[in-house]
């Protein structure tokens, strides 16, 4: 198994790239690209540490090298938001990053599962689908924009106020990745009950948990670690789906047949092809249905811009 991450000398990238040289199976290749010089060092510092994944770096303009025979590609190049910036503001220059990196990927490694972590998720994702589609190569269970972020957040907090054991805590979230977008389904929690003004608090931290690491790190960029580690998961989890592992079910971004937008993050069942099964969010509340039906206008204005930016 290949990974490939893109974007690997960056916050995300460095803290991913450690995570998967310590939990990737034994016998993994760990592939890091970035356009900053120090990347072969980052690929040779991981090397010391003694787990069965070798690691190689590569930097510079072209990250073919990197991705040839990459079986997942994990793409977090880009730049990331200081304060009073929204992840829409990303756009200008994240975008012309996502499409040329894409359309090496369409070219170098057309097969490989494609998770892209570069802001605004929403409409990068709509880039990379439409790269692919151009080069004839898109195949839409290969393609997710990671929203685990939300996920473990979600976790995180609901295990914080009503002090639960985190492990137990499963939540979905749908929609997208920002703002009035990210849907956590909190009448589904399993145990719990949450007040309308709990749930009205709970949905707002969860949508403005991006801004909070933002204002926190005053200008120092956004979340890393944590990402990493919500990268890490899921890169994990397409492994174990790629490795015929049965029951790997993880929300992403997907294009998966939604009657709500062409984009839409929801559970998937991941196997051998990338998404095996697009699976039903469930019943959910009046409050959410309410959130979701609201937050489409802007979820489908976000992937237009993707759509018409490489048209
Ligand atoms: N999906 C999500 O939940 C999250 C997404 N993000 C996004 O992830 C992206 C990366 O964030 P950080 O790692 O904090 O930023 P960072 O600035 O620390 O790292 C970005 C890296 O991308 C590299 N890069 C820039 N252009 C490149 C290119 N053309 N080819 C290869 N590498 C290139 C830079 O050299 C840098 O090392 C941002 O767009 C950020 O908004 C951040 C947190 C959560
Ligand atoms: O908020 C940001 O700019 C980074 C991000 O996507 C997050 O932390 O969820």
């Amino acid at each position: 198994m290949k990974v490939a991450v893109l974007g690997a000398a960056g916050g995300i990238g460095q803290a991913l790239a450690l995570l998967l040289k310590t939990q990737l199976p034994a016998g993994s290749k760990l592939s890091l690209y970035d356009i900053a010089p120090v990347t072969p060092g980052v690929a040779v510092d991981l090397s010391h540490i003694p787990t069965d994944v070798e690691v190689k770096g590569f930097a510079g303009e072209d990250p073919t090298a990197a991705l040839v025979d990459a079986d997942v590609v994990l793409m977090s190049a880009g730049v990331a938001r200081k304060p009073g910036m929204d992840r829409s503001d990303l756009f200008n220059i994240n975008a012309g990053i996502v499409r040329n990196l894409m359309e090496k990927v369409a070219v170098t490694c057309p097969k490989a599962l494609v998770g892209i972590i570069t802001n605004p998720v929403n409409t990068t994702v709509a880039i990379a689908a439409e790269v692919l589609k151009n080069a004839g190569v898109y195949d839409k269970n290969r393609l997710f924009g990671i929203t685990t972020l939300d996920v473990i957040r979600s976790e995180t907090f609901i295990a914080e106020l009503k002090g639960l054991n985190v492990a137990d805590v499963k939540v979905n979230v749908i929609g997208g990745h920002s703002g009035v977008t990210i849907l956590p389904l909190l009448s589904q929690v399993e145990g719990v009950t949450f007040s309308d003004e709990e749930v009205a608090a709970m949905t707002t931290r969860i949508q403005n948990a991006g801004t909070e690491v933002v204002e926190a790190k005053a200008g120092g960029g956004s979340a890393t670690l944590s990402m990493g580690q919500a990268a890490c998961r899921f890169g994990l989890s397409l492994v174990r789906g790629l490795q015929g592992e049965a029951n790997v079910i993880e929300c992403a971004y997907v294009d998966g047949g939604s009657e709500h937008a062409e984009f839409f993050a929801q559970p998937v069942l991941l196997g051998k092809n990338g998404v095996e099964k697009v699976l039903p969010y469930g019943e959910i509340s009046a409050f959410e249905a309410n959130a979701r039906d609201a937050m489409l206008d802007t979820l489908k204005g976000d992937i237009k811009l993707g759509v018409e930016f490489v048209k």
